[in-house]
């Protein structure tokens, strides 16, 4: 993957409340969620708010990891999969939740393990949209999404600054 161009910094109240927004879209399928399986780590903050909304108490973890370096997609590594007991029916009335999804890599790999499952995304790039049954907010796939746990603060150049036309 190449550098991102533009920069889609979200601070933690837009993430509270576009994760909230996401609940309230899944709200609306009905209540028979039987867990929640969080992608870590990203997943984990939108799993916690969507679990509070939902009153959705059992949650589970797959644990995958694919950027080791800013930016930078590696080797997909699964290093813990989903327990037996969720994996039963293909995932059926289990609700995937990840921060976004951008090449659809990770929501690929997951989506195999629980083709019956409904995976929600915070965020989704035009890549990996076609991979997730519901999302909030699309960015463009030349953006970078900054989560407020990977933040601090600094001065930001214009955007005009090196934009020519
Ligand atoms: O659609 P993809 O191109 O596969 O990318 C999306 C995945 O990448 C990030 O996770 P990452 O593997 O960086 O691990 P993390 O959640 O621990 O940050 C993000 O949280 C998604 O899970
Ligand atoms: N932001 C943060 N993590 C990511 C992104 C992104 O845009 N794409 C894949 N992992
Ligand atoms: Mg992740």
């Amino acid at each position: 993957m190449s550098l991102p161009e533009k920069a889609f910094p979200v601070s933690w109240d837009q993430f509270h409340r576009d994760a909230r927004a996401l609940a309230w879209r899944i709200a609306g399928m009905g209540n028979g969620w039987k867990a929640i399986v969080c992608i870590t780590r990203g997943g984990l903050v939108p799993a916690a708010i969507i679990s509070r909304e939902l009153g959705i108490r059992v949650i589970e973890t797959v644990c995958v990891a694919s950027y080791h370096d800013y930016s930078k997609q590696g080797e997909i590594e699964v290093l813990k999969e989903v327990h037996a007991e969720l994996l039963a029916n293909d995932g059926e009335n289990v609700l995937i939740v990840d921060d976004l999804t951008d090449t659809g890599k990770t929501a690929g790999l997951v989506r195999a393990m629980l083709p019956k499952a409904h995976f929600a995304t915070v965020y989704a790039k035009p890549k990996g949209r076609p991979l997730v049954d519901t999302f909030v907010t699309e960015v463009s796939q030349d953006t970078w999404i900054y989560f407020p746990w990977d933040l601090g603060f600094s001065y930001q150049e214009p955007i005009a600054k090196d934009h020519a036309g």
